[in-house]
């Protein structure tokens, strides 16, 4: 354990030339060859990344967009020599990695880019793209020199140790990196917390236990303080892991680090069980989480057809997508109904729930219904005192539409009297997500780590990693907390879903219709492909699987 930070000072003095030149730039400029022009709103005017100039301090509000032909547009992410001058470069000391050297094409072309869209037409403009993910010839930090922590923040998500080890062990295995360090509790164990020292050795078998080694907090986000620890500590590698959150709250830390012109490379992993982070094909944890959920599912599923008229009913996490209870609906092939926050449903009347339960309970004798956690909020809130209240991140808390949704159906047949019915409510919640990565998310996470830390010992700093079509990118902040993923009620992968169950849509022509000027796209294919003003990604995930 190491309780007191140490003071070694970093450099702090945000150095540019007289002529408004960033020295030892050359590396922002690898793709000048093949761009035509670069727009960089509010960076001190409209400059161009040709001639080198100063480009001002990197965020949300000015993002580094590369503009090149036939409509090819590259969301930059920042890098350390953006800001901090002279900083020299050296070889990849992977190259020296007899596992790696044997490897063709090994390391990534600095030109390499990854598009947003893959479905194009013959006359689509070439689009959005990101950074693509890897290592690079030349590294912005020796392996001495390097400092490295790693925090993690929200909830808990299954694979958070399998990336942690990653972290540690592609730091220490590829980069020669010794000096790591965790960060207990969250953010705000920056500056209320021990630190821990980690090794390949302490972290040998963490991949194997659900959780966070490091544990984990909401709220307690103070930039300033974590700023100055990490100051303090001589940290100059941050990683952070975690969801929408958290990467709003990595993206302040960046900012901060910038303005102090610290050579601090920040860098995300990104974190949901619920898989609604936006741009990225998937989230680590999530098939592991629709896996558990499947579980569940079948118990209710066995419970349910081993009475008569009995009804199992599912509660699944998903606070503001339903992507967990669609995917394990979509998987198990019991589920009768599934009912997510993205789709309105009602109860009473024609086409309403209790019609149909009643419907299926004739067809079958027996039930299963899976609802998300974020579903039918406003008709609880309708029928229950409305409690608004948040968590210490400001998340909503939500009203337990489980129960209510359990006692609602209970209430009504007895009062319909037309069937006596026997309901068993699992509600598994935390069971899906406290535990260990599977096989493909624990491939995943490894992925994602050494993705991370290629990009950070590269020199890259306020990014996001994660796969795009398939190809691990790097993502600036912005666009990943800008919006979150949803399920498309007017997309296929729902129609899917419908078709599966056989349920009604609870949809009106008229919600159709408004789903439809929101902005969500009727079909997820060509035009809009889940782009609001080429940026707001409502998209159903899993691209480059065949769902589509
Ligand atoms: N807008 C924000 N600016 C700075 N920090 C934030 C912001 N939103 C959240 N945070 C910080 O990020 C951390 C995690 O946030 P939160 O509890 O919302 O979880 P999350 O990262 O979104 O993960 P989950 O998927 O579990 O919701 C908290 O410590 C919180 O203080
Ligand atoms: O009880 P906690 O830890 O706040 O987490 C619950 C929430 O976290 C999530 O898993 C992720 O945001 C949600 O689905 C869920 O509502
Ligand atoms: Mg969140």
């Amino acid at each position: 354990m190491e309780s007191a930070p140490n003071t070694n000072p970093v450099p702090q003095m945000l150095h540019v030339e007289s002529n408004g030149t960033i020295p030892n730039s050359n590396h922002l400029f690898s793709l000048r060859s093949s761009l035509s022009s670069v727009k960089v709103p509010n960076w001190n005017g409209d400059l161009n990344l040709r001639s080198g100039k100063k480009m001002g301090l990197q965020s949300k509000e000015n993002p580094k967009i590369v503009h090149g032909e036939v409509g090819y547009v590259l969301e930059d992410v920042p890098h350390l020599t953006d800001y901090v001058p002279d900083l020299p470069s050296y070889p990849n000391p992977l190259q020296d990695n007899p596992a790696y050297a044997v490897v063709k094409q090994y390391f990534v072309n600095l030109d390499d880019t990854v598009a947003q869209k893959i479905v194009v037409h013959k006359t689509s403009p070439r689009g959005t793209h990101f950074r693509r993910a890897g290592p690079r010839q030349r590294v912005y930090f020796e392996s001495d020199e390097v400092h490295a922590c790693i925090v993690t923040c929200g909830g808990l998500c299954p694979g958070l140790n399998t990336v942690i080890r990653e972290i540690v062990c592609g730091l220490f295995h590829m980069y020669g990196v010794t000096k790591i360090l965790g960060i207990e509790g969250g953010y705000r164990g920056f500056y209320a917390r021990n630190t821990i020292t980690m090794t390949p050795k302490t972290v040998n078998d963490i991949h194997k236990r659900g959780g966070t080694i490091l544990g984990t907090s909401r709220g307690g986000h103070d930039t300033s303080k974590i700023v100055d620890s990490i100051q303090d500590r001589g940290i100059n590698q941050v990683y952070i892991i975690g969801g929408d959150g958290t990467q709003k709250g990595a993206s302040v830390i960046f900012e901060e680090i910038q303005r102090r012109g610290l050579k601090v490379a920040v860098a995300g992993v990104p974190k949901t069980i619920d898989n609604d982070i936006a741009v990225i094909d998937k989230s680590f944890g999530f098939d592991t989480a629709v896996e558990e959920a499947e579980r569940a599912i079948n118990a209710a599923h066995v419970e349910a057809e081993s009475v008569e008229n009995g009804i199992g009913l599912v509660k699944l996490m998903g606070r503001y997508s339903g992507f967990i209870a669609m995917y394990a609906t979509l998987a198990s092939r019991d589920v009768d109904c599934c009912l997510i926050p993205e789709s309105p449903f009602y109860l009473e009347g024609k086409g309403g729930l209790f019609e149909f339960i009643e419907k299926r309970l004739k067809e079958n004798g027996h039930m299963v219904l899976v609802v998300a956690e974020g579903a039918g909020q406003e008709l609880i809130a309708e029928s229950m005192r409305s409690m608004d209240h948040e968590d210490a991140s400001g998340n909503k808390l939500l009203l337990d539409v489980g129960l209510w949704l359990s006692q609602k159906i209970k209430d009504h047949f007895a009062r319909s009297k037309k069937v006596a019915i026997n309901l068993k409510y699992i509600d598994p919640t935390y069971m899906i997500r406290a535990i260990p990565g599977n096989a493909s998310d624990n491939v995943y996470c490894t992925l994602l780590a050494h993705s991370v830390i290629h990009g950070a010992m590269a020199g890259y700093t306020g990014f996001t990693v994660g796969p795009v079509n398939g190809r691990h990118a790097y993502i600036p902040f912005h666009r990943i907390t800008e919006t979150r993923n949803k399920v498309v009620i007017t997309d296929r992968m729902w129609a899917r879903l419908l078709s599966s169950t056989n349920q009604p849509s609870f949809l009106s022509h008229k919600d159709v219709e408004d789903a439809k000027t929101e902005g969500e796209p009727v079909t997820q294919l060509l035009d809009g492909e889940n782009c609001k003003d080429g940026h707001h990604v409502v998209d159903n995930g899993l691209a480059d699987n065949g769902t589509r």
